[in-house]
Order: structure tokens, then C-alpha cells, then sequence
């Protein structure tokens, strides 16, 4: 059996020590190849409201040192069983929307040519363009289940195409996304208009909206989930608002009445059933956080999505 390398031992190197990657895995240039990668990509200039994610990736790999070797829920060692490393952070330019969407699609698809299914960790939800259109190339029409407080699919803010209110429009008038796969879980707080929904319907999206929990729970939304987007390729966009910000205060743009953390990491567990080919976590913006509230929430999410990618026997 190959022998992948995993993160450092935390009975040898104590965990408040040893190396900043996230959960103390490799770094990529560490290991021969690599089956899932950590891609940091510290970008906030699209954003309309509160500043700051451009620092969540070095807060989520900060609130990912406790994470340990065994997930007993999905019941796999995802770094035994698949090689995960750290890819770094992506340089890219804050002035620039257009060129830091360049530099992101590149050097997303360099990770991808390695032969990795990336993990993403953002920055705003303006990244989740650049990274469709790098799983388009590879997959072909994505299933992209969108966890969010907010549809993303507006038009432009203050005439820009750009933003993080517009990656999912963007990317389905680009014909990145299946749209006959694709959904919004955890919808919820107020529109510029009705048109937003009907829109947005019109782009390929059915929705979960939070208050839906409250009858279904989620259970229910993985039950849509798994009809909706069946055995495509699938990629998880998870903007951390998603949570109610009474589990992630660290933000921009927080909405009352979402989601618990258990609630998510619930859903993204079954995902072990689905073909995933990619995920992004966003939004993550640690100067509105505490005690590294919403950063520890964002590492669980992505220990689980790690978990639900790993091969099983
Ligand atoms: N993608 C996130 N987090 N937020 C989008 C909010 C867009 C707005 O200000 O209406
Ligand atoms: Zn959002
Ligand atoms: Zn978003």
C-alpha cells in the first residue's frame, strides 16, 4: 500500500508548534504528488460590505492545527488514504479584479495539472469564477452545490462584472455550470428585488433556503442535494456565511438565522456519497472573529470535505 505523508505528530511536535500548513500536512513541494491540495488565495477586492478575507487563509490554517489523523463520523483516515498538502497561497494582485482572476486561474490550473482535486481558501467569494472556469476545462459543465447566505448571482455592483455578489451569474452565462445539477443551500435575508429569485432560477439554481431546516432539517437538504446533482462531477462553493453568525461572526457580510456548524458538517459528511471534483471555502474574515470561532468552523469544513473525497475500499 502506498504510504502517504501525512501531518506532523502532535505527540512528538507539540501542536501550537511545527509547521503553519494547514493541519500540518506537507507542504506540496514536499511530496511527489498530490491527490487533494490546499490552495490559499488571500483576496477581499471584491467585495461590497466589511473587508478582510484577504487574511482568511492564514486564519483557517491557524484554526486547523487541532484537526487529528481519524474522522470517526465518515469513519476514514483522510490523509492515509490519499496524499493532502499544502499548496501555498496564490499571489494575486488587490488592485487588479482582472488580473487577480488571471493569476488565480492559473495558478489553480497548475495545481490541477499536479493531478489534484483542489480545496480553496479564500479570500471573497470572487474566486469561485476563476475556480469554475478551471473545473470547467478539466470536468465539463459543473453540479456546484453553493452553500451561502446569498445567491451570488446579481448583475454587477456600481457596473462592475466582477465581484462577490456575481461569480455564480457570471458562471453560468460563461456555461461553467450544469444547470440541471446545480443549487443554493441556506439561502435567507433580504434581496434588492423578486427578480433576484426568478433570475436566478432562470441561471440554473434551485434553492434550500435556511428557514427550510426548521421542517426538513438537514437531512432533507442532503436528500435534495443527492436528487438534484446525482453522480456528475460535483464542486462544493461554501461561503461561510452560510453559518448563522452566531457560529461564524468572522464575515463580511453576516445575515441572521442560518445554519448551525453541525448542521453543515452534517450535510458535507454525506458527501462522501457524490463524485467531488473540487471545493472552496470563503468569506472567512478573521478581524470580525473570536477566539477563532468562525476559523475553527472553516477547518472542520474542510477536514470533512477532505474526508468525503478520500477513496473508499
Ligand atoms: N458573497 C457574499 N458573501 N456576499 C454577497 C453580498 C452581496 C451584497 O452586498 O448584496
Ligand atoms: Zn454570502
Ligand atoms: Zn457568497
Amino acid at each position: 500500500m502506498t504510504e502517504f505523508q501525512g501531518p506532523v505528530d502532535a505527540t512528538r511536535i507539540p501542536r501550537y508548534g511545527g509547521p503553519p500548513t494547514f493541519a500540518r500536512l506537507p507542504r506540496i513541494d514536499e511530496v511527489a504528488r498530490a491527490d487533494v491540495a490546499v490552495i490559499g488565495v488571500p483576496f477581499d477586492s471584491g467585495v461590497s460590505y466589511r473587508p478582510g478575507a484577504r487574511f482568511g487563509p492564514g486564519h483557517i490554517r491557524a484554526s486547523s492545527k487541532l484537526l487529528r489523523p481519524y474522522n470517526p463520523v465518515q469513519d476514514v483516515e483522510p490523509f492515509a488514504l490519499q496524499q493532502v498538502a499544502d499548496a501555498g497561497d496564490i499571489a494575486c494582485n488587490p488592485f487588479d479584479i482582472l488580473e487577480a482572476v488571471k493569476q488565480i486561474d492559473e495558478g489553480v490550473r497548475e495545481v490541477i495539472g499536479f493531478g489534484a482535486k483542489p480545496l480553496t481558501i479564500g479570500g471573497d467569494h470572487t474566486i469561485a469564477l476563476p475556480l469554475l472556469r478551471v473545473m470547467h476545462e478539466a470536468h465539463g459543465p459543473i453540479a456546484v452545490v453553493h452553500f451561502d447566505a446569498h445567491l451570488d448571482t446579481w448583475d454587477t455592483y456600481f457596473g462592475a462584472p466582477i465581484t462577490h455578489g456575481t461569480p455564480f451569474r457570471r458562471a453560468s452565462e460563461e456555461g461553467l455550470i450544469d444547470q440541471t445539477g446545480s443549487l443554493h443551500v441556506g439561502i435567507r435575508g433580504s434581496l434588492y428585488s423578486r427578480e433576484d429569485l426568478t433570475d436566478d432560477q432562470v441561471l440554473g439554481f434551485q434553492v434550500i433556503g435556511a428557514h427550510q431546516f426548521d421542517d426538513h432539517g438537514w437531512r432533507g437538504a442532503v436528500e435534495r442535494i443527492k436528487a438534484r446533482v446525482g453522480d456528475r462531477p460535483t464542486y462544493v462553493s461554501l461561503d461561510i456565511d452560510v453559518l448563522d453568525p452566531a457560529f461564524a461572526p468572522g464575515t463580511g457580510t453576516p445575515e441572521a438565522g442560518g445554519l448551525t456548524s453541525r448542521e453543515l458538517l452534517q450535510m458535507l459528511r454525506a458527501f462522501a456519497e457524490l463524485n467531488l471534483v473540487g471545493a472552496d471555502i470563503v468569506e472567512v474574515a478573521p478581524a470580525y472573529d473570536h477566539a477563532e470561532v468562525t476559523g475553527i468552523a472553516a477547518a472542520h469544513a474542510a477536514y470533512e470535505l477532505i474526508s468525503a473525497m478520500a477513496p473508499r475500499g
